[in-house]
This record gives C-alpha cells, structure tokens and sequence, in this order.
C-alpha cells in the first residue's frame, strides 16, 4: 500500500512504534501541581512526571479508563493530551504580557496551554459543531483569557494584519499519525487537498503575526507534502520569514528532509522537527518560524 511505502522512505521505525503510555497535564486555571498528585495519589495512581515540564506527567496505557472516572479528572483538573501536542504547545516561548492566536484551534487542547501563559488567546475554529465543543471546554476549564471566532482561518489575516505577539497553527491534516492498522481513510488527493488548505493557512498565520513574532506550524501526519512542503513555500513567498532551530530534549525525532520524490525545498527545512512515534509520544512535525 502507497502510505506504508511512503512513511518507510521517512523513517521505517515509524511502523513499528507501539503505544505503551498516555500523558496528561495539570490545568493550572482550576490547581497547582501539588494538589493534583496528592489528590491523583489519595486515587490509588502514581504518575510520573517527564523529564522536560514540571506539569506534565505519563500513566501505563491501562490506566486510562479508570482515570477518567476520577474526581481528578471529572472536575477538569488535569487535562489528557499527547507529549508531541504538550511539547509542540511548549516551544513557543510565550510571555505573559503576550496576544496569541491559535488559528485552528478546535477542541481547543493547545489553546488551553497558550492561555495558562498568555495574556490573552483569540481562538479561531470554522467547523460549527467543533465550535461549540471547543467554547465548552475552555469553559469547563476555567479559561477566562480566550476569546473564539468561528471564522475560516484562510481569511483571518485580512482583519488582523500584524496584530499577534505569536501565532500557533495546527493545521487540519490527513492526521497520518493516527492512522492504526487497517488504512481506510488514506489517499493522495486528500494529503495534495490539505496542503493546498495548508500553504493559504500558513500565509494568513504569518500574515497576523507582529514583526519580529514567532509562530509554530504543527501537524500531526508524516506526508512531506503538508510539512517540509508548507514551510519551503512560506519561505519563498515570505523572505521575511527565517526557519528557527527548537531544542528537543528527547531522542525520537528527526530533522526536516530536504529532498522528497523530485522536489528539493529549502534547506531551512532541515531545522523543523518530525517527532517519531515512540512510548507515549504520537508522531508529529512542528516548525518554529520567526517573522524579521
Ligand atoms: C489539528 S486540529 C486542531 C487541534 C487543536 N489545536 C487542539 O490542540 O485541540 C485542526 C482544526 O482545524 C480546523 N480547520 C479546518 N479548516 C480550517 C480553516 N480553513 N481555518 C481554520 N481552521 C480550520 C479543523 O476543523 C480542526 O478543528
């Protein structure tokens, strides 16, 4: 099948990865650290914490059903999200007198972590129904600095030219990284579709964003075409725009490729940052992108 080839070519491990762990974070807007642990451990669960957050701690996979039955969880303490997600969110260094956009923000797990930092998060999410879910969360988490617009991201930077400290976008992809066994879903139309979205998403982030901001572009599918693809075309329509180096403190990921099938893109690309499936961590591409 065309995806297992292509995935092989980026990297054969990702085929073999298995899931073992999941991960979740402390929701500072409703406690601190020390409060969730004593009330996880009063729960019978002995997290352990990554090495690289002080919030972020990983439970074996079987646990996960009993979890979210806990007081913990039921009143929004934590907040169950995978470690490439927390550690995408995480690499925007965001300040807390910042104005973030998160421009494809549906269910809204990102804009959560930017609004624990942040002075304030604008929410964009076009899909209705996703809308809702997302507005519910950030209530439901004691979320008070977000503000949601139910507005195709495309469009964004029209009425907001400039405006954003930083920009985070996680572009809708063909979620690759999700794909489990059987491939129903897969086809190149849909990853040629998406990076098509992708490369008018990343010029209205851009866009948006202040002179001398940075922005995060993050996917959670392998294709070249809706990663390395996007960023070499930001840089050639955008000269202003300087790929940054992200220090990633664990082993399973790889550099940007340079070369896919005929196509060479900008050696920049060789800075961005695909995440290997491997224990808990899902595989993801994320671009740390500074706007001169
Ligand atoms: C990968 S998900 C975002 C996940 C989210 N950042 C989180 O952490 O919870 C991508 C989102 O982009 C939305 N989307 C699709 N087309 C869009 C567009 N034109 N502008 C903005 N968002 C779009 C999808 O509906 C979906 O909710």
């Amino acid at each position: 099948m065309e995806f297992f080839e292509r995935v092989k070519k980026i990297n054969p491990a990702i085929l073999e990865a298995k899931k073992d762990s999941f991960s979740f974070r402390i929701n500072h807007h409703r406690a601190t650290i020390d409060e969730v642990i004593e009330l996880l451990q009063k729960e019978g669960y002995t997290p352990q914490k990554v090495d690289w957050a002080e919030d972020v701690f990983t439970l074996p996979i079987e646990y996960r059903k009993p979890l979210v039955k806990t007081k913990t969880y039921t009143k929004n303490l934590i907040y169950i999200q995978n470690l490439s997600s927390i550690f995408a969110a995480y690499s925007l260094d965001v300040l807390p007198t910042d104005w973030v956009l998160d421009l494809a923000a549906a269910p809204g797990g990102k804009s959560l972590i930017l609004s624990e930092r942040a002075q304030k998060v604008s929410a964009v999410e076009p899909d209705k129904s996703r809308f809702f879910r997302m507005k519910r969360n950030f209530k439901e988490h004691g979320a008070k600095n977000i503000q949601t617009y139910n507005k195709d991201g495309r469009f964004i930077y029209k009425s907001c030219p400039e405006w954003f400290d930083k920009v985070f976008l996680d572009a809708p992809c063909s979620s690759e990284a999700h794909i489990d066994g059987e491939v129903t879903w897969w086809s190149m139309r849909r990853v040629r579709r998406f990076s098509k979205l992708q490369k008018e998403l990343i010029i209205s982030a851009f866009e948006s964003l202040k002179p001398g901001g940075q922005m995060i572009y993050a996917t959670c599918t392998y294709a070249p075409e809706e990663n390395e693809e996007v960023i070499d075309f930001l840089l050639q329509k955008k000269p202003n725009a300087k790929v940054l180096p992200v220090e990633v403190p664990f082993t399973n990921y790889q550099g940007g490729i340079t070369q896919w099938e005929d196509k060479h893109f900008n050696k920049e690309v060789k800075k961005c940052v695909r995440i290997l499936p491997s224990g808990t961590y899902s595989g993801f591409f994320l671009a740390l992108i500074k706007k001169k």
